[in-house]
């Protein structure tokens, strides 16, 4: 700071010195890096090779105590003395120590992989003695801290060592015991990443035959600036493409329960295992946080690699050595970070030692932040509510994962359906049903529906055919208890009465487990919630992967965590002496964000006073899981699904029960709209979503009846409705719309930045009449998506304004447009910017608007229309009197 402060003393740059002081607390802030020099030493590193730091004056401040940084001055150096360093630099132009300080930054980068085998070449060419390569060697330091030693000594060598200076590019062949580690770790990791948990045993589907391209886009890709980046493939999780942070290791991948994180990190080793992807890496160690939660001993990095992934065979010193000298090698996987029982933070200890032993979240946050094993590449999966400000910090870049594009759906359907005319007939019946279809997008979701097609295609269409999420859990409950049934030739139309007790046991054990972050269940724990072997067949719960051969016992897991959500709902609402408090409970959850210890005050909190020892924990996953919870215990108490319900609970408490859950999204919906502020004079009443929104109007959907939709919905008075960045998808598409569409007042709906696509905007469809306008910026939507909602908005009166600003619109939806301008004489805005729209496409749009008397606003930037397209839509508003803004 004082080297910028005395340059801009003799710059007009007052600015900039402004700026500095006010920043000076963040600035100090972001040089520590929470307490790692890594920050303040790069930024060193910058100010030796831009000249305008003196040598002795960099090895003062390197020495420096972290304390003392926070006051650092630059002592007596003056602008002259500035001036003195650039003499100095000149007088050492072209030599090699000069080389040495102009390209430090991107050295210490280079060599931090490598300084093993630049040591070896100075120590060769008699430059260094192995006292020199101690001192660079010493483990206190990082990677970067030793690839700075080493340039500081060959510096202070003189020009002949700088000569041999060592080049960045030496690659040495890995040693024999390293080999045959990779192929142990190989042979390992495919075979962990042969099956999916939700095919294993009960298919002969393998991840091979079964995996799908998915949807990934980058976080930032919302910007305006950028259009709708195209698709990302497998080895853009680890690639360039989207790099924030050049120093940063860690790349995020975060997606909604069941939209395939487990799913695509699997694919990645699988990948790695067989020599077909992730060729830069020549280890990859894979982990799962739920795994790493329930390891309770301190671990060292280097029992953490070997115990929870490969023991090594041969030499592990020399193993172990050569993973910490090629950190670029290695890739590190982590999935499911909100499952951990920690939540991520900056303020554990730091810890920077490989072979110290620490507890394993220290380890996993000091690997994530870099401070230890700097320079390994790390992918962590996480539900996005689980990302904190503080890990974004430390993140390289992230990647967002949609689920199942709509041609991702056919192409699964078909995989897991060998017979084409089952599959044919499947995409049909999902064809039929959008809101099925929606939820397709899910893999998770799309999986259940293929697996129960049988069930799908014997319900027939309409009302009677899946709508919900509880649908199409209910329907895969069905298929399991059926499965079983069939061999016992019994299954009336009684199956969840003839299967309570099963029901029962599971869900308990799902709902201790939700309220306890298990996810993972020992024998014991099984036995206390009566779960029996039978049970256990109906194929709910599947055997742990890796967790038994450790601790010499079995352990088990819900085929997915969303089927935990299920069975605990189901246990909510089956449960004849549940506490009355326990919906209640549930329901207020939006009113906690994630905070240490919230749960004890809420659904934890009853299954303490119900269980007695359950053990304390908090992890970002609980309030998803639990929102997931609230969803499945609304559906299964709608009326659609009382006669099922009914011959195993008593009609009062499911009465009761029902009515708790009304009360609260009515409540839940109340406060929402309270919290809207009074409008600013001249501006519309407006509401932004707040956390929860969402997962409120998914609740009344499930519960399908409009009656509860309206009476929610009748107090909400804004003119604007705003849910921008809100991982609005197809499936809250429908429940949008279903809850929307009883609003009395037209609003505004803006959806900017989501991925609603074309399914999500059919979705929309019931909710047009009731929209003034419709923000649809960047939402991944086509001609054919686009041509539906334009036919619709004919004839919704007041439709008036639509904005389409980086979508994936062509020609062939201009015509549609031009049919709307000249049917619409009270349509005002009509914005297309930033879309595939050329010359031909403007001519007809050009039609359009020689008929409109009305339209205002004309947004047509960024696309191709050239100087034809340009003047065809000149000559057409040519004698507009209407038009005040053209873009
Ligand atoms: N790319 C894919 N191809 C085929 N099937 C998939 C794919 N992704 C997910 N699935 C199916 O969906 C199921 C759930 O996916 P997965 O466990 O990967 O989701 P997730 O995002 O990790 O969920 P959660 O956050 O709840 O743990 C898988 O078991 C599999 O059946």
């Amino acid at each position: 700071q004082t080297m910028i402060l005395k340059k801009s003393d003799t710059s007009p740059a007052e600015t900039a010195r402004q700026l500095v002081l006010r920043q000076r607390a963040e600035l100090l802030r972001a040089l520590c890096c929470g307490g790692s020099s890594e920050g303040l030493e790069s930024v060193l590193d910058l100010l030796l090779s831009w000249g305008m730091l003196f040598w002795e004056d960099y090895q003062n401040v390197r020495v420096l105590p972290e304390a003392q940084r926070a006051g650092l001055s630059f002592g007596n150096c003056q602008t002259a003395d500035i001036e003195n360093t650039r003499d100095d630099t000149k007088e050492l132009h072209g030599t090699a120590i000069q080389t040495l300080q102009t390209d430090r930054p991107g050295l210490v980068r280079r060599l931090r992989d490598r300084i093993e085998g630049a040591l070896e070449v100075l120590l060769h060419t008699g430059s260094f003695t192995p006292s020199d390569c101690d001192e660079v060697h010493l483990p206190l330091y990082t990677p970067s801290q030793q690839a700075r030693r080493l340039l500081d000594q060959v510096r202070s060598k003189g020009e002949p060592a700088a000569k041999d200076h060592p080049s960045p590019s030496i690659q040495e062949a890995p040693p024999k015991e390293c080999l045959s580690y990779q192929k142990k770790l190989r042979s390992t990791v495919s075979a962990q990443s042969h099956f999916l948990s939700t095919y294993g045993g009960t298919s002969s589907l393998s991840l091979e035959d079964i995996y799908t391209e998915v949807q990934l886009e980058l976080a930032q890709g919302g910007s305006e600036a950028q259009p709708q980046t195209g698709a990302l493939g497998l080895e853009d999780v680890v690639g360039l493409v989207g790099t924030l942070n050049q120093e940063a290791d860690t790349v995020l991948v975060s997606g909604e329960a069941g939209s395939g994180k487990s799913t695509l990190l699997q694919r990645l080793h699988l990948l790695w295992a067989r020599g077909a992807a992730l060729h830069d890496f020549f280890l990859l160690f894979p982990f799962s946080c739920r795994r790493l939660s329930s390891e309770q001993r301190e671990l060292s990095l280097r029992e953490l690699l070997f115990l929870h992934c490969c023991w090594p065979d041969g030499d592990q010193d020399r193993i172990f050595q050569f993973i910490l000298d090629h950190p670029h090698l290695i890739l590190f996987t982590f999935d499911g970070l909100d499952e951990l029982m920690q939540s991520f933070s900056d303020s554990e200890q730091r810890h920077c030692c490989p072979t110290q032993c620490a507890p394993v979240p220290t380890l996993l946050f000091n690997l994530l932040q870099g401070s230890l094993m700097k320079g390994v590449r790390k992918v962590v999966t996480s539900r996005p509510e689980a990302v904190g400000p503080t890990l974004k910090r430390y993140l390289r870049k992230e990647l967002l994962l949609k689920g199942f594009s709509p041609g991702g759906i056919d192409c699964f359907v078909r995989k897991h359906h060998r017979d084409p005319t089952v599959a044919t007939r499947v995409l049909e019946s999902l064809r039929s049903n959008t809101a099925l279809l929606g939820l397709c997008h899910i893999p998770v979701f799309c999986w259940i529906v293929s697996k129960c097609y049988k069930e799908l295609l014997g319900c027939g269409e309409g009302e009677a055919s899946p709508q919900t999420i509880t649908d199409v859990y209910l329907m895969i409950l069905q298929h399991f208890f059926q499965r079983r049934a069939s061999q016992r030739n019994t299954m009336g139309i009684g199956w969840v009465q003839e299967h309570q007790d099963t029901a029962l046991h599971l869900g308990q054990l799902a709902m201790e487990g939700l309220g306890a972050s298990c996810y993972v269940f020992t024998g014991t724990e099984l036995q206390k919630c009566a779960v029996t072997e039978e049970d256990i067949c109906m194929g709910f719960l599947i055997r742990s992967k890796d967790l038994s051969s450790s601790t010499n016992c079995k352990h088990y897991e819900f085929l997915h965590i969303t089927m935990q959500c299920f069975f605990a709902a189901l246990y909510i609402v089956l449960n004849n002496n549940l506490d009355r408090s326990t919906i209640p409970k549930l329901f207020q959850l939006q009113d906690r964000q994630p905070q240490p210890g919230f749960h004890r005050m809420c659904l934890g909190h009853c299954l303490i006073q119900q269980e007695g020892a359950l053990k304390e924990a908090n992890t970002a996953a609980e309030t998803p899981n639990l929102q997931i919870t609230a969803t499945f215990v609304s559906g299964l108490l709608s009326q659609r699904h009382r006669s099922l319900l009914l011959l195993s609970c008593p009609g009062p408490t499911l009465d009761r029960k029902s009515k708790q859950v009304v009360t609260c999204l009515s409540k839940g919906m109340q406060k929402h709209f309270k919290s809207i502020p009074r409008p600013v004079e001249g501006e519309k009443k407006s509401m932004h979503a707040m956390p929860g929104f969402v997962w409120l109007i998914k609740c009344i959907h499930e519960m399908q009846d409009s009656r509860i939709a309206r009476d929610t919905m009748a107090k909400l008075e804004v003119e604007h409705l705003k849910l921008t960045y809100c991982n609005i998808g197809p499936v809250e598409c429908t429940a949008l719309a279903y809850v929307l569409q009883h609003l009395r007042n037209p609003v505004g709906l803006q959806l900017d930045y989501n991925y609603v696509g074309d399914v999500g905007v059919e979705q929309l469809l019931p909710c047009l009449h009731v929209c003034h306008s419709v923000y649809l910026r960047h939402n991944n939507i086509s001609d054919e998506g686009i041509r539906k909602l334009i036919e619709k908005g004919i004839q919704c009166e007041r439709f008036q304004k639509i904005a389409l600003f980086n979508n994936k619109l062509t020609d062939a939806c201009t015509e549609c447009f031009a049919h709307l301008l000249k049917m619409k004489q009270n349509f005002l805005s009509l914005r297309l910017g930033n879309n595939n729209i050329t010359a031909a496409g403007a001519g007809q749009l050009a039609e359009g608007l020689r008929f409109n008397r009305s339209l205002q606003f004309l947004g047509l930037w960024g696309n191709k229309i050239g100087d034809k397209g340009a003047e065809a839509i000149a000559n057409a508003l040519k004698d507009s009197q209407t038009l005040v803004w053209l873009r």
